[in-house]
């Protein structure tokens, strides 16, 4: 009986895929870096083959590396950057553009007009997001109007719109499914979270046509076989879901009011809300998480931008580093940051700011100030900004009847760092648990694909597998920690009037 699980897991700064076996060990991981492309100050692309044959190359690599075939894996499960917007053509399949990447901050005037037309809270309303660049409908608008001839072969039912999901289940299906999943759909402002449809009123605001428009389905359900000439034959993919709706899932967060944190590029904090969208009164997001039959879930996101990028800015911009890693020591190496405050508004602040022309922004220097401090400082500043994403999650949950946070489970790539998560404990107040399998991206995507396949027959029997590794204790006061954030606060509002 065929067993195995493969998630292929397409992030900003590389592509992954992992074999698990149906107790969700990892028994085979391939990766490669992604190239980025700034072409100007603010704009971020990727190449859209460069997405797929890194994600192909590395599907392979970790069947060869566990030894299986194609008759070994039960399904595949995908799970991607979200709101990375491609458009191609549906006959040749070939992109228009470079994919704009969910970093890209080249639609700030367009959400304007969009904002003066709707009106943020009814935006809010329809979709549960905000009219930020950060949303793929902007984008779209963008390359149908940049392109040229793009909006006329769009009306005409030539192009195709995707996210990296529907890209890749396009490529894998050798052209023959134009789908996405619901959590996907949710990140595009052009989807109704009420209706749980296309939304008519962004759709004509954007002037997009409905023929580039995706199938939604849900996150666990048949989008489709590979090509048999990709993998050495032909396997089902079962699940699609956008990569922190995968890791909500894959931290066994299944209950209204648990939540999680992922630190990587960027940091998102996403808490499951029940069977309804939670409109946020307090900056935040509403979203689909991953859905797996009949029942809808959603959850209440802060997107924040610069997270772990952070790091990459110490070790390429500053060279304060050689390798990520050593942020750790040199932080460490200082007691505090000594009153420096890093505000690393670098594409501008996420939520629950949402101040898109805000800049990167250093206060509290002195002449003893040195880069010790600013590393501390680095990591303070992914901790402040989650605390404050905590803190808008807090207010909406209580306004809504529910309890507070009462723990947070962290994953992403700089939470391996013990300094940071301490930090973090202190700053919320609550203890951070980092789990003993922290590729829970890959791993929801696995549980997707494995409830399709049948492998496991509930969510709940694959969460009993999550096991805490560690869990950090909050060990200062909630009275320095409210003074720490009030520090913060001032320093985001010197980042804001440099806007
Ligand atoms: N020890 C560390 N301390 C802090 N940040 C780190 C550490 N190791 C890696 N990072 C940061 O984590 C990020 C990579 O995490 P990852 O989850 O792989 O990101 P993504 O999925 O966004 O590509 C990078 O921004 C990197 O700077
Ligand atoms: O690829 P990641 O892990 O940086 O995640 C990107 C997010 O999905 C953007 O919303």
């Amino acid at each position: 009986m065929t067993r195995y699980l493969l998630a292929l897991d397409q992030g900003t700064t590389s592509s992954r895929s992992l074999v698990f076996d149906p107790q969700g060990r990892v028994v085979a991981c391939a990766q490669q870096e992604l190239r980025q492309h700034y072409p100007r100050p603010g704009w971020v692309e990727h190449d859209p083959a460069d997405i797929w044959h890194t994600q192909l190359d590395t599907a392979r690599q970790a069947m060869r590396q566990a030894g299986l075939t194609h008759r070994d894996i039960a399904a595949i499960g995908i799970t991607n950057q979200r709101e990375t917007t491609l458009l191609w053509d549906r006959r040749t399949g070939e992109p228009l553009h470079r994919a704009i990447v969910w970093q890209d901050r080249r639609t700030t005037a367009l959400c304007e007009h969009l904002q003066a037309a709707l009106g943020t809270e009814a935006i809010h309303a329809r979709t549960g997001l905000r009219p930020d660049p950060y949303f793929s409908g902007t984008k779209l608008a963008w390359l149908l109007s940049q392109v040229p001839g793009a909006r006329r072969r769009a009306e005409a039912g030539e192009l195709a719109f995707g996210t990296v999901d529907t890209w890749l289940v396009w490529q894998l299906t050798g052209g023959r499914r134009h789908v996405t999943d619901v959590s996907n759909a949710s990140r595009t402002l052009l989807w109704n979270l009420q209706r749980e449809a296309w939304d008519d009123a962004l759709l004509d605001a954007l002037d997009i046509p409905r023929a580039v428009l995706p199938e939604v389905l849900p996150s666990s359900a048949p989008f489709g076989v590979t090509d048999e000439h990709l993998l050495g034959g032909p396997i089902a993919i079962g699940g699609v879901a956008g990569d922190q709706q995968s890791a909500l899932l894959g931290q066994a967060c299944l209950q209204p009011g648990m939540a999680k944190n992922t630190y990587g590029t960027g940091c998102f904090l996403l808490m499951h809300t029940g069977d309804r969208p939670t409109p946020s009164a307090n900056g935040l997001l509403s979203t689909a998480a991953a859905r797996h039959g009949a029942t809808a879930a959603y959850a209440l996101e802060g997107s924040v931008f610069v997270g772990g990028a952070v790091v990459q800015w110490l070790r390429d911009g500053l060279r304060a580093i050689a390798a990520s890693h050593d942020v750790q020591a040199l932080a460490a190496s200082v007691p505090d940051s000594d009153g420096v405050v890093f505000v690393p508004a670098f594409t501008g602040l996420g939520a629950p700011y949402w101040q898109p022309e805000a800049r990167g922004t250093l206060t509290g220097l002195t002449r003893g100030t040195t880069v010790a401090h600013i590393a501390r400082a680095a990591l303070d500043s992914i901790a402040y900004q989650s605390t404050a994403v905590l803190q808008a999650m807090n207010r909406d949950a209580l306004a809504h009847g529910a309890a507070a946070l009462q723990e947070l489970r962290v994953d992403g790539g700089a939470s391996v760092n013990d300094l940071l998560m301490q930090i973090q404990a202190d700053l919320l107040g609550i203890p951070v648990v980092r789990p003993a399998v922290t590729e829970t991206t890959a791993l929801g995507a696995a549980c997707l694909a494995g409830l399709q396949a049948g492998v496991f027959d509930s969510p709940e029997a694959w969460g009993r597998l999550w096991r805490a590794e560690r869990r950090f204790e909050p060990q200062c006061s909630a009275a320095q920690a409210a003074e720490r954030m009030a520090a913060w606060e001032r320093a985001v509002k010197q980042a804001t009037i440099t806007a």
